[in-house]
């Protein structure tokens, strides 16, 4: 069976909130599976936004999103939170539960997964016990396990050191080539240098930020 083409294409896209300048302002771009695109530039420039209106949280002022193909959306945000008595394994294994895994399926593909973050270490630890490295490593896993069509990641290596970071680069990167379209907004330059394209939101912004 083929798989259904899946894309994500943005067209004249703007924003603003009550009170704030324009953030970007014709942003044009397509996104497809295969790739991680990054969404780059300055703190205050608009990358969380950009990713809220990716995932259809948020209206876009001017323009349009149009998504083909798109059923499961995933999102990692830049702080990872979860349930503080709940084991990490549970809550990798929680979206194959959710796609009908058996309880012993979904624990055995969750342990796999989490073997790839090198999480085994920590499988029945209590979410409160973990660093914040491995609760954003752990995030990934679950978003992982998810299959999403579209996957949304806030700062991923923000929280982690040189050598895991560039584990979770690798594994985007593979998560990506899975058939998955990976959107990171990063101020990273190791993300940055594994994305294939970068929306670079600095060249977009409207905002004069110099200004006092
Ligand atoms: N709900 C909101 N209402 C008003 N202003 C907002 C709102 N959300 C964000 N902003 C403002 O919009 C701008 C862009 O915010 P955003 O969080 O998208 O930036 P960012 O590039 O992700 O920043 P950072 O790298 O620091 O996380 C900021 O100036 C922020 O203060």
């Amino acid at each position: 069976m083929t798989e259904a083409p899946k894309l994500v294409r943005a067209t004249g896209l703007g924003h603003r909130f009550a009170g704030t300048d324009d953030l970007f302002g014709g942003l044009d771009f397509t996104l497809l599976p295969g790739e991680i695109v990054g969404i780059c530039g300055p703190s205050g420039c608009g990358k969380s936004t950009l990713l809220s209106i990716l995932a259809g949280w948020l209206e876009p002022v001017a323009g349009r999103i149009e998504k083909v193909g798109i059923e499961r959306t995933g999102w990692v945000f830049q702080n990872p939170y979860g349930v503080p008595a709940r084991t990490a394994v549970d809550h990798v294994a929680l979206p194959l539960l959710a796609r009908g895994l058996t309880r012993d399926d979904a624990e055995r593909r969750a342990r796999e997964v989490m073997a790839m973050f090198n999480l085994s270490g920590v499988v029945h630890q209590p979410f409160r016990e973990l660093s914040g490295g491995e609760a954003q490593r752990l995030m990934l896993a679950r978003s992982v396990c998810s299959a999403p069509d579209l996957l949304l990641v806030d700062e991923p290596t923000a929280q982690l050191d040189l050598r895991t970071a560039a584990t979770v680069n690798e594994t985007l990167g593979a998560i990506a080539q899975e058939g998955t379209i990976v959107v990171v907004a990063t101020h990273d330059p190791h993300t940055r240098a594994a994305c294939g394209r970068v929306i670079d939101m600095a060249h977009y912004a409207v905002r004069d930020r110099t200004a006092p």
